[in-house]
């Protein structure tokens, strides 16, 4: 007889979805957890970023409007900003943990580690399920350089007592976009280095050329086409070199260039779980080489290669409760996943782009508008809003959609929407929306 039905080992959104969803079921449910309860995204990822970001929002908003009615600058001061972060990330892991042991979920803290026979090793316990869910997620990686030691993570940039007067992130992906445009709103002299001149990568290149100069326009300095070789320290700052003759001098340098599965040291191959460069392989039904376990989350590398994000994690938990319960053997079918970066101004995406190589451009209607005079951000002073719409020819219905502009992430989340219910032009202009709102804005984007 097993301890569990099943053993979840990580409690992020994703470990913690399966494991609400699977004691709803009425299983025997134990979580594992070997750092802060809760896991990356509400300890050291979305919510505190999204919090320090508040007042990125308030500042960029106020600068708008400059020279439309309002008068005074508006300032960060870090440390309350960040005591304003810490009250909501401190209730994090100990409230999360509460939680679980009141409705009876078991949790185990330690590193868990799997042995022969399908036991796990949790600290000095052994435990048994007849089932596992591996939920690890990921962690920064590290650029392997000369001086690589003097690297920071965005976890150390999330929890810094002192924002440096100058700092500098190495790769341009997600996290360097969204903590530069926060170092920067609060007075940091900010420098993003990337390997090519293709940062974030999986949207279009057009409106990414906008956001950078927008980012640019507000003293964010880019080099790009850099590939750092070394860090040195010099009294209190860092000299970071390339193998030609780039040299930076910074305070604080943070590594971003992407993140690392959580799978090295957790025993997979005394288990015959099977792992890629992206995570842990799994099937369809997020189901591992070994017929008792499973994985989601960001530790997994996707069979469609969606994006390693919150919601996708948790909607994972709940696809592996139902199926584990055996409610349903159906194999995981994702909607269209849209996905927004927090910067000055936002940039969002969703479905099909045939600008980055996702369908056949002859199917498409692509329609780019500039929305910097519609109502909804004439109101706002708003210097660039700006839309690509994909339509395809045959449905009139609308699949893909990138957005630049303060609303990107509301106008993405509509569109989510319209596009996942397969909503025709027609179906969309047949309703009434409150006006003047982002939603009503919606009719006029096809
Ligand atoms: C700076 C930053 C900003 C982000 N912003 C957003 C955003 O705005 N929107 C969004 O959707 N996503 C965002 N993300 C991504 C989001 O945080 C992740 O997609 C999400 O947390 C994944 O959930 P998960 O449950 O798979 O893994 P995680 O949340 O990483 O949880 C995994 C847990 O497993 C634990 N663990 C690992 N190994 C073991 C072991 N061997 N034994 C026991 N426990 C173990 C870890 O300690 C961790 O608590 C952001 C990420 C970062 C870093
Ligand atoms: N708003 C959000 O939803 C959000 C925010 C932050 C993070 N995330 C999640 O976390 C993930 C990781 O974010 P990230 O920004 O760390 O990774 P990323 O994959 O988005 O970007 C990393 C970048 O670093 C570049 N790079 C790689 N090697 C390099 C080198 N040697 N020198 C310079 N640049 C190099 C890559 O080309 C890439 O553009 C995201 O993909 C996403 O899944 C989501």
């Amino acid at each position: 007889m097993a301890d569990y039905d099943v053993i979840i080992i990580g409690a992020g959104p994703g470990g913690i979805a399966a494991a609400y969803g699977l004691l709803a079921k009425g299983a025997k449910v134990a979580i594992v957890e070997e750092n802060l309860w809760g896991g990356t995204c509400p300890n050291r990822g979305c919510d505190p970023k999204k919090i320090l970001y508040a007042s990125v929002e308030a500042i960029e908003n106020g600068q708008y409007l400059q020279h439309h009615g309002l008068t005074g600058e508006l300032k960060v001061d870090w440390s309350a900003l960040m005591d304003n972060k810490r009250q909501y990330t401190s209730k994090i892991p100990t409230g999360t943990k509460q939680g679980l042991d009141h409705a009876n979920i078991a949790t185990l803290s330690g590193h868990a580690q799997f042995l022969t026979d399908n036991q796990l090793q949790v600290g000095d316990q052994v435990v048994t399920a007849t089932d596992y869910i591996i939920a690890t997620g990921q962690r920064p990686a590290i650029l392997p350089i000369e001086g690589k030691e003097y690297f920071q993570t965005s976890t150390d940039f999330l929890d810094l007592d002192e924002l440096p007067k100058s700092v500098t992130f190495v790769g341009a992906g997600y996290v360097a976009f969204e903590l530069a445009t926060i170092a920067n709103a609060a007075g940091s002299d900010v420098h993003i280095i990337h390997h090519n001149d293709w940062p974030l990568k999986e949207f279009d290149q057009s409106l990414v050329q906008e956001l950078v100069a927008q980012m640019k326009a507000r003293g964010i300095k880019f080099d790009f086409n850099v590939d750092l070789t070394s860090i040195q320290k010099d009294d209190d700052q860092y000299v970071l070199k390339d193998d030609q003759h780039f040299s930076l001098r910074t305070d604080a340098v943070f590594s971003t260039a992407g993140r690392i599965p959580n799978i090295d040291t957790m025993g997979l191959e005394n288990v015959g779980v099977g792992t890629l460069k992206k995570g842990v392989q799994v099937n369809h039904r997020l189901r591992t080489d070994n017929a008792h376990i499973y994985a989601l989350g960001d530790v997994i590398a996707r069979v469609g290669n969606e994006p390693k994000l919150t919601p996708v994690a948790s909607f994972e938990g709940r696809y592996l409760a139902n199926l584990l319960t055996s409610e349903s053997n159906r194999p995981i079918e994702y909607p269209l996943i849209p996905s927004v970066v927090y910067a000055a101004p936002k940039i969002a995406r969703i479905g099909v782009s045939p600008t980055v190589g996702k369908g056949d451009p002859d199917d498409y209607v692509v329609k780019d508008l500039d929305l910097t005079n519609w109502f909804t951000y004439f109101r706002l002073g708003e210097p660039v809003a700006k839309a690509r719409v994909v339509l395809d020819k045959q449905t009139n219905t609308i699949v893909g959609a990138q957005v630049l502009s303060s609303k990107a992430d509301e106008l993405i989340n509509y569109l989510t929407t319209v596009i996942n219910e397969h909503q025709t032009v027609d179906e969309v202009q047949a309703e009434i929306f409150a006006y003047p709102t982002v939603a009503s804005d919606l009719p006029y984007l096809f």
